[in-house]
């Protein structure tokens, strides 16, 4: 076989009339529609019109123009089949062997800040679809490109022999599905949501791969990155990689969790992550001041952290984060003096993130986790909380200045996994306490860790206190001030010991575990 006839109609045009000059001077005709013919033409690239092929106007501003017999039975007909043969010759059909369709822009249409519903929907592409999916169902015998990639391979092989491989047909068929899906995804998400319903009786998610990762957690696990087709411009998946090797998964995990913290803070603020859990955090007049205080945190776990600024890194920062040996530091961006610092370090990678939206924190979206055999869904955690929504529940009310530190304390404890403790003093944390199977246990690795820092500092818990004791160590630990939930039927237990120590406590009403 070989390819005598294509039709090519497509929104976005880059490339298409190098290519489809190319198919004309191998002797291939080209049908067009409305705006590709029109490009074509004035090009100098024989075209006919589809018109001209189905003995119908293109109508209706383009909804109806390819959505015709004369098409879909040149592309669908089974070449070797007699009564397909016959029927082709006595309606007077001709065969259609290649289709070149990409679709109405949807993605980028509902991108835009304030899209009209009624522009989006004119944006669902109906012919296009169409044609696509009659032409890779039948790839055994035509060929379908729907992406502009895949045009020099396409013209190497009919340069080559005339057609292409069934191979590449078969790959470029299941290309066309893949695609074909993502894009009805898309628009099926967009109007659930819409319609005020984003969970759906059936779920359909759509990701573009972003890379393949060397490996996964472990080496012999397999692994890639995706990125959701409208993903934020603040997040890992946007960030621009200036320096250093590959990022791997568990660096992708680390660095998203690192990002998601620093993300909470208006003023400048450093977070370092050791798998997935905050190190250190803290905030200052400066990024340097921030960083200070993040490395004093705790400045053995730091080592081989992930590092996210929200302020841009200066040489000063530059230079004091290159002491030590960093896996990344995530920034909005970096100074040329700093970059010229920190790519002198081989093994550290840097990432740009640009601004960073400390708004967005608020603009909750949907998370899944994984479990054998499906998923859950639920919406990320971005409740925030204000001074004025805290209860105190003991005789003395926090100070100030403890009020800072406890909101502090808050914010970081929520991005801890559960049970959590943070302990806070000076703008800074002092202890973390993650990922125990019960609460005491997690304040006495906060408060070891923070050993003589301890006194004076604030504690939050990430869940209420089931009974008085975590209270009782913290207050022999010298903390002054808690931050909790509240909410258990012992409550009174953990207030009695907190007015005894004369430790101010306040409940939040709300619970921040996370697992
Ligand atoms: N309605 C139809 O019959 C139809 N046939 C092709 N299209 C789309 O029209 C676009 C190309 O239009 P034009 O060649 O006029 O620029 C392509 O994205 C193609 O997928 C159609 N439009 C949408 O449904």
């Amino acid at each position: 076989m070989s390819i005598k006839r294509a039709l090519v109609s497509v929104s976005d045009k880059t490339g298409i009339v190098d290519f489809c000059r190319e198919l004309s001077q191998m002797g291939v005709e080209i049908i067009s529609t409305g705006g590709t013919s029109s490009l074509l033409s004035k090009e100098g690239v024989p075209v006919i019109g589809i018109s001209d092929v189905t003995g119908f106007p293109e109508i209706m501003d383009g909804r109806v123009k390819t959505l015709h017999p004369a098409v879909h039975s040149g592309l669908l007909a089974v070449r070797d089949n007699e009564e397909h043969t016959r029927q082709m010759e006595e309606l007077g059909l001709g065969y259609i062997d290649l289709v070149v369709v990409n679709l109405y822009p949807f993605q980028e249409t509902i991108a835009k800040p304030d899209v009209a519903y009624e522009d989006a929907i004119e944006n669902i592409d109906i012919g296009g679809p169409t044609m696509l999916r009659s032409a890779a169902k039948n790839h055994a015998f035509v060929s379908v490109v729907v992406d502009a990639s895949d045009y020099s391979q396409v013209l190497e092989e009919v340069r080559n022999d005339g057609d292409t491989t069934l191979e590449t047909r078969k790959r470029l068929a299941a290309k066309v599905f893949r695609h074909t899906a993502a894009y009805d995804a898309l628009i099926s998400d967009y109007l659930s949501n819409v319609n005020g319903d984003p969970l759906p009786e059936r779920l359909t998610v759509t990701y573009e791969k972003l890379q393949d990762l060397r490996y996964g957690e472990n080496p012999h696990q397999q692994a890639a990155f995706y990125r959701k087709p409208l993903a934020a411009q603040d997040t890992l998946t946007t960030a621009e990689q200036l320096h250093g090797k590959e990022l791997s998964y568990n660096n992708i995990n680390d660095a998203n969790a690192a990002l998601q913290i620093v993300k909470e803070f208006e003023e400048p603020a450093v977070v370092a992550v050791k798998h997935m859990n905050p190190c250190g955090v803290g905030i200052g007049a400066s990024i340097y001041e921030a960083y200070s205080k993040a490395y004093a945190a705790d400045p053995t776990s730091i080592f081989g952290g992930i590092v996210a600024a929200n302020r841009i890194i200066d040489s000063d920062t530059a230079g004091k984060l290159s002491e030590i040996f960093l896996e990344i530091v995530l920034a909005p961006d970096f100074t040329q003096e700093a970059l010229d610092i920190l790519t002198k370090k081989k093994n550290i990678r840097l990432l740009k993130t640009g601004e960073l939206n400390a708004a967005r924190k608020r603009e909750s979206q949907f998370v899944v986790t994984s479990i054998d055999g499906g998923m859950i869904v639920q919406q990320s955690d971005v409740h925030s909380i204000e001074a004025s929504e805290l209860n105190v529940v003991t005789d003395r009310a926090p100070s100030e200045e403890e009020l800072k530190q406890l909101l502090f304390g808050w914010k970081v404890v929520k991005h801890v996994k559960s049970n959590a403790i943070v302990l806070a003093a000076n703008d800074m944390t002092v202890g973390v306490g993650a990922g125990q199977m019960n609460r005491v246990g997690a304040a006495k690795i906060a408060i070891e860790q923070a050993g003589e820092q301890a006194k004076g500092a604030i504690l939050a818990s990430d869940a209420f206190f089931p009974m008085g004791d975590t209270l009782e160590l913290a207050a022999k630990a010298g903390i002054t001030a808690v931050i909790q939930p509240g909410g258990s039927i012992k409550d009174e237990e953990s207030i009695k010991v907190a007015n005894e120590y004369g430790i101010a406590m306040v409940f939040t009403g709300v619970r921040h575990f996370k697992h």
